[in-house]
């Protein structure tokens, strides 16, 4: 489904260059849940960066559904709105919009109708057991409930892959437990992929794949029986 050949990323400031990324080869299937793991600096952003579309600025190939990606703003910009979506450690909702709200702007932004857009974000509100909180804003919500939220937000609009920075780094260790198996279960339930950036074992113990990334390289692929 994510299909990345021969990737070569490097940064340059004024006279100095730092290859972030060398040769990183990766494959995410269909419904599939990929861990990224490595110490600080070993090129996990720069990897997400890519794997979402945020940064075309590298060497090698990035296939999307078995589409080359031609380093095109507008095309980027397209998959991303309708086939990704992003959870992030500090779970970035909009504080001013309510629950029901936040939901609702990726499906706003792909052009549902109000009636559509009603029934999914309530559907998925329910999936991830936060019905009852569809009109109170982030302030009002726990740490787990607002990643709950982003994480309904990133599914809303049936994304192939989703990409998660992070996820389980603000949260308690039952909270995240708690993510982690909803992340598992929509993901499965929905086919969608994941590729998680995480230090947290919790996290990587319920994934298909682990990558672990040193000096940006990928040092060990590991397939997992998952959980
Ligand atoms: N915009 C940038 N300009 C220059 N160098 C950068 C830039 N972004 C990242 N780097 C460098 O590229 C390397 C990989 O960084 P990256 O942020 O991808 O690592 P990481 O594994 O995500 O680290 P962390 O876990 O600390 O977030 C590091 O040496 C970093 O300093």
């Amino acid at each position: 489904m994510l299909q990345l050949t021969h990737i070569e990323k490097t940064y340059t400031t004024g006279e100095i260059q730092l290859q972030a990324l060398r040769d990183v080869n990766l494959h995410i299937q269909a419904g599939m849940m990929v861990a990224l793991c490595g110490p600080s600096g070993s090129g996990k952003s720069t990897l997400l960066n890519i794997c979402g579309l945020l940064n075309q600025d590298y060497f090698g190939e990035v296939r999307f559904a078995g589409e080359l990606l031609m380093r095109d703003y507008r095309q980027a910009m397209e998959i991303r709105r309708t086939h990704l979506g992003f959870v992030f450690q500090k779970f970035n909702l909009v504080p001013v919009m309510t629950a029901f709200e936040n939901v609702a702007y990726p499906l706003l932004l792909n052009g549902l109708k109000a009636v559509e857009v009603k029934r999914c974000v309530m559907a998925m509100l329910d999936h991830v057991g936060l019905i009852k909180f569809a009109h109170y804003r982030p302030d009002r919500l726990s740490g787990g409930q607002q990643q709950r939220v982003a994480i309904a937000r990133a599914l809303v609009h049936q994304p192939k892959l989703v990409i998660a920075d992070e996820p389980t780094a603000s949260l308690d260790s039952e909270t995240a437990e708690q993510i982690v198996a909803l992340m598992k279960s929509l993901g499965r339930e929905k086919e969608t992929a994941f590729i998680v950036a995480s230090h947290d074992d919790r996290m990587t113990l319920h994934c298909d794949k682990v990558i672990h990334l040193k000096d940006g390289v990928i040092q060990l692929e590991e397939n997992l029986c998952a959980a």
